[in-house]
């Protein structure tokens, strides 16, 4: 009997099929798995065929419908394991099928494809283009070294003609074998063979340093290295559930950047993977989490967090479709929270209750109360500021420590007396408080982060999502809440999306993932064009790496390297006279996603600043015939309705298509929240900072379509696009 494997671009053809025709492609693999390969060859049915034009010999075609095709890779190494590649309608299968050619890298062992045509083409192209230049991107690196790193020939060629890494990128998967221009993109950022050795290729099994003295891999053992692209079909009933269970791709295949750190035996210590949006992190960390719970003990409690409640409700979904029925019940030994809620359940199980949230206006109110006695020159914001990101960051106890301590990330000085009067009132504002049985969420964190220190850990793995919104007070909570060791945390997160004010280092709340970092660049969401219009909008922004804010050395994080293979249309940015006329040019763009392109009105997504806005777009469009509901109302899957929401709450969400609405000078950056120059430099650059996250955040939610709007003063934050 022919064994079958199947790859991610054909289960992603298989996706997108209607569900009679995915009937028939079910109909044929059920008569292809029943043959014999004798049986196969003779069969009409399957009318399984070699053609004249591939470039691979090995290429062949099968009937599935009148109309459709499977493409497929034929053993030649005496196995009988056979990949479905693609199934798409008749012309495009073929054309498709004749450009590529397979091959099994040199390095990794792992099966890779090249669109061996268009690689011919970039090669006459850039060897005219590179003669009028004498430096070439990899002239430092021999041969033998990129042979050694699994380049090919006919990549080494192309990579000797490179002169700068844009030349590169030009020549991206699927052109390219994704392998090869994995290692070429490392060298390209600077990475030295070695580290490149230890990233890229050791993690996949490779142990013999030199090519020359690798043994050869067949076809089939090729396909069982490539698991992150390729998957055999074992059982008679997993078509089926790929059909029938709502298949999402991240389930099965996983980048080998991805994979690399998801199913990492064993890490010495807390790790950290970061990356742009929708780079995947959040579908690490979930991998993570079933490889700590598959290869755990019974009894290890596993914790995941991310930031709202209705990201731990989509997590806690994912991770059941992850985890699949299989291995349902290790459910049982994850929560999946935020870690508000963790400290407040703490609080609540020592103390038999917890104090009542704050909001920020009553926070407010409280500050005005606690500073009336004294004539302050400070704001109550600069008392919220001063109590959040000195006292409660670091966890002070008393006057005597406020007086000592260095206040990081502060930028204007306060001397003794001051501090001494400023103690008196943060006093006078938590006894406040309490006396009202309320508090802050950081204050309850900091409440629980204590009570665990006393209490000791509650759980093996901590795994941490949307790491990089997360207050000193939190992280102490989490680090209290596992004990240091190995596979103690797991964090993913991007310092591009920081939209909250939280400075932190990790490294003196004792989270120390030196060693044990990576970057995720392959973007699954937006096309190459939103994503480059969306990380133009940083231009010149000074992130800092993760967690390492105020810390000496703390270096610049950046989205170098950051790509899709998707392609799509440019989003669009349009100005209007009136906010009037800007909402009826955006009922407009929504029927043109809606009747159109097909769009169903669940997949896109209006944002704005503020809720007002939020408000007036629904009504507006209802009012016009657009069904359209709040985000914040939770809205499930099975509601229909175009989605509203503030720029905060699209956080993690994504949809197909997004508009921006009122991105005028006067919301973004919104004054108020951005603390002034003279106030505190410091902070004040930070605030800023976080405005433009907030508007890169917006934006990169879009997977297919964007558009950007504002009535009045167009913001200046949107310079960098629209200049
Ligand atoms: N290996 C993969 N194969 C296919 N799709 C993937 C893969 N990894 C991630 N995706 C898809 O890419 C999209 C983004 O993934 P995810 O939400 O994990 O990214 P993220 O980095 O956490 O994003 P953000 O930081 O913007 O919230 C999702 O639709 C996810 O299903």
């Amino acid at each position: 009997m022919p064994r079958l494997a199947l790859s991610d671009d054909f289960v992603a053809d298989l996706i997108s099929l209607q569900r009679p025709v995915q009937k028939e492609v079910n109909d044929t693999i059920q008569m292809f798995r029943s043959l014999t390969v004798p049986q196969l060859h003779a069969s009409k049915g399957i009318h399984l065929e070699k053609l004249e034009r591939a470039r691979d010999p090995r290429i062949r075609t099968i009937r599935v419908t009148k109309f459709y095709r499977g493409v497929l890779l034929a053993p030649d190494d005496g196995s009988e394991l056979f990949t479905l590649l693609r199934v798409a309608p008749h012309d495009e299968a073929i054309n498709w099928a004749c450009k590529r050619a397979y091959s099994v890298n040199g390095a990794t062992g792992g099966l890779e494809v090249r669109n061996v045509e268009a690689l011919e083409q970039m090669e006459s192209y850039f060897e005219t283009k590179a003669v009028r230049t004498p430096a070439r991107l990899f002239a430092h690196h021999s041969d033998t070294v990129l042979r050694d790193l699994g380049i090919d020939e006919q990549v080494m060629r192309l990579a000797r003609v490179c002169v700068t890494a844009d030349d590169l990128t030009v020549m991206a998967p699927p052109m390219m074998p994704a392998d090869q221009y994995e290692v070429l993109e490392y060298l390209a950022a600077d990475y030295s063979p070695q580290d490149v050795w230890e990233q890229l290729i050791a993690p996949r099994g490779q142990t013999v340093r030199t090519a020359d003295d690798r043994p050869a891999v067949t076809l089939s053992e090729a396909i069982l290295n490539t698991p992150n692209s390729i998957v055999e079909v074992t059982g008679p009933g997993e078509l089926e559930r790929i059909l029938t269970e709502d298949f999402v791709r991240w389930r099965v295949f996983l980048h080998p950047a991805q994979r690399r750190h998801a199913y990492h035996p064993g890490f010495n210590g807390p790790a950290q993977v970061t990356g742009g949006p929708g780079t995947g992190k959040t579908v690490v960390a979930l991998h993570r989490v079933r490889h700590l719970l598959r290869t755990g003990r019974e009894g290890d409690r596993v914790l995941l967090t991310t930031f709202t409640n209705a990201m731990a409700g989509a997590l806690r979904d994912s991770l059941a479709l992850l985890l699949g029925d299989a291995d349902a019940q290790l459910l049982d030994r994850v929560d999946v929270t935020t870690v508000d809620s963790l400290a407040a359940r703490v609080v609540r199980e020592t103390r038999g209750s917890s104090p009542k949230p704050l909001s920020s206006a009553a926070e407010k109110s409280a500050w005005t109360r606690a500073a009336a006695r004294e004539d302050l020159p400070w704001s109550e914001r600069f008392l919220s500021q001063e109590f959040r990101n000195v006292v409660l960051a670091q966890g002070l106890r008393t006057p005597e420590e406020y007086l000592r301590c260095v206040r990081r990330g502060r930028g204007t000085q306060v001397g003794r007396v001051q501090r001494a009067r400023l103690w008196r009132v943060m006093e006078r504002f938590t006894e406040d408080l309490a006396s009202r049985d309320s508090a802050t969420y950081t204050m309850v964190c900091d409440q629980a982060a204590r009570l665990l220190a006393e209490q000791g850990p509650r759980y093996r793995h901590v795994v941490v999502d949307e790491a990089q919104d997360l207050h000193p007070a939190q992280w102490r909570v989490l680090r209290a809440c596992v004990a240091e060791q190995a596979d103690d945390l797991f964090l993913v997160g991007d310092p591009h999306q920081r939209i909250y004010d939280s400075r932190v280092s990790l490294r003196s709340l004792g989270v120390n993932v030196r060693g044990r970092t990576s970057r995720l660049r392959l973007n699954y969401r937006s096309t190459e064009e939103i994503l480059r219009w969306s990380a133009s909008l940083l231009d010149g922004q000074p992130v800092g790496r993760l967690g390492e804010d105020d810390e000496d050395g703390g270096g610049r994080d950046s989205l170098r390297g950051y790509r899709s293979e998707l392609h799509g249309r440019d989003p669009v940015a349009r100005g209007h006279g009136n906010q009037d006329d800007e909402l009826r040019a955006l009922v407009e763009q929504i029927r043109t996603w809606v009747d159109q392109d097909g769009v169903k009105p669940s997949e896109v997504a209006v944002c704005a600043r503020f809720n007002t806005l939020v408000d007036a777009v629904i009504a507006r469009l209802r009012r016009e015939g657009v069904p359209a509901v709040a985000v914040k109302d939770d809205p499930g899957p099975s509601v229909s309705g175009v989605r509203v929401a503030t720029m905060h709450a699209m956080k993690g969400l994504e949809f197909r298509c997004v508009a921006v609405v009122g991105v005028t000078s006067n919301v973004l950056p919104f004054a108020p929240q951005v603390t002034p120059a003279d106030e505190d430099a410091v902070q004040h650059r930070s605030d800023l900072l976080a405005e433009h996250c907030l508007l890169f955040v917006a934006c990169t939610r879009a997977r297919d379509a964007l558009a950007i709007s504002w009535s009045g003063e167009r913001s200046r934050m949107l310079d960098p696009v629209t200049d």
